[in-house]
């Protein structure tokens, strides 16, 4: 499904938690929707879901506005960090819920990961730790099979194994069930292998969409002696740089070819840091 943002502008008050965004997402990808505090995350997942009205501008999905669009809200499942559940909800009604809510609902997924992530059916929402009621929202957002499913930070007091498992499930589900996933997170390091696009906001504006394959094409690490990583780094827009002992290390925007070409050792620039780099604060801002 295509999701087109036009102009969108969400403001409260004089704060303007979006500012005529435009963008557009072909669907069927993985998408990672990053940026510091309060640059808007949430307030465009809340309207692409359904759940808020833009003050301006508008998103489409396939054509359609999605609020308060029963046909498009049905494929749409958006899944918080918290209170995604009425707490004296027992998790089998959960389950019913969804089923009824989402056609492409799997039970069998869902059964199976309440048992991977040790939840009991039989179990309240009141009665489930932090990481627990996490887990029942990924297995939710999982197994809806909706074919835009949006996870905001879900995964909130998960442990690493945990939240290893989840990455590895929906990656397993996503080869089998091609669907478009936005994911927003903190801990990009963790999950930006997963991305096959990138969106970074700052202050209610994107700053950057570009492919994974974009990126890894057009950002470098490189490491060597200082004198060499200087020449090489002359014209470049230089995302950050270590000096040590006669050796320096850089993130940069450049050629790997060319970098390789001067000697140098290349790698790939860490999603986390480029996110760094394009969110902060310029003096005078
Ligand atoms: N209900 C509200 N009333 C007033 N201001 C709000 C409201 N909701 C959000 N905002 C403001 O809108 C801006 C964007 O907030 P939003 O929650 O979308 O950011 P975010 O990128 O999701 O942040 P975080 O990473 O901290 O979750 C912030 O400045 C926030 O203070």
């Amino acid at each position: 499904m295509e999701i087109k943002v036009n102009q969108l502008s969400k403001t409260y008050g004089d704060n303007h938690a979006l500012d005529q965004v435009s963008f557009t997402l072909e669907g069927n990808k993985i998408y990672g929707l990053l940026g510091r505090n309060g640059a808007g995350k949430t307030t465009f997942m809340d309207i692409l879901s359904g759940q808020m009205l833009a003050s301006s501008g508008d998103i489409t999905i396939d054509g359609e506005n999605p609020f308060e669009n029963q046909r498009l809200t049905e494929s749409i499942c958006l899944i918080k960090e918290a209170n995604n559940f009425s707490p004296e909800l027992k998790i089998k009604q959960v389950l019913k819920i969804f089923a009824y809510f989402y056609p492409n609902w799997d039970q069998e997924m869902a059964e199976e990961l309440l048992e991977t992530f040790n939840l009991k059916q039989s179990a309240k929402v009141k009665t489930l730790s932090k990481g627990m009621e996490s887990a029942l929202g990924i297995t939710t957002g999982l197994a809806s099979r909706a074919p835009i499913t949006v996870f905001d930070e879900p995964y909130i007091g998960m442990d690493a194994p945990s939240r290893k498992m989840f990455y590895d499930i929906l990656l397993d589900d996503y080869q089998e069930n091609p669907r478009t996933i936005i994911f927003s997170t903190h801990l990009i390091d963790e999950v930006s292998l997963m991305f096959e696009e990138v969106i970074i906001l700052k202050k209610g504006a994107v700053v950057l969409q570009e492919s994974s394959e974009e990126l890894r094409a057009k950002t470098v690490a490189v490491s060597g002696p200082k004198d060499k990583v200087d020449a090489y780094l002359v014209d470049k827009d230089i995302i950050q740089r270590t000096d040590l002992a006669g050796s320096s290390m850089a993130y940069a925007f450049g050629s790997r070819k060319e970098a390789e070409e001067a000697g140098l050792e290349v790698e790939g620039v860490p999603v986390q840091e480029l996110m760094i780099h394009l969110t902060e604060k310029k003096k005078g801002a």
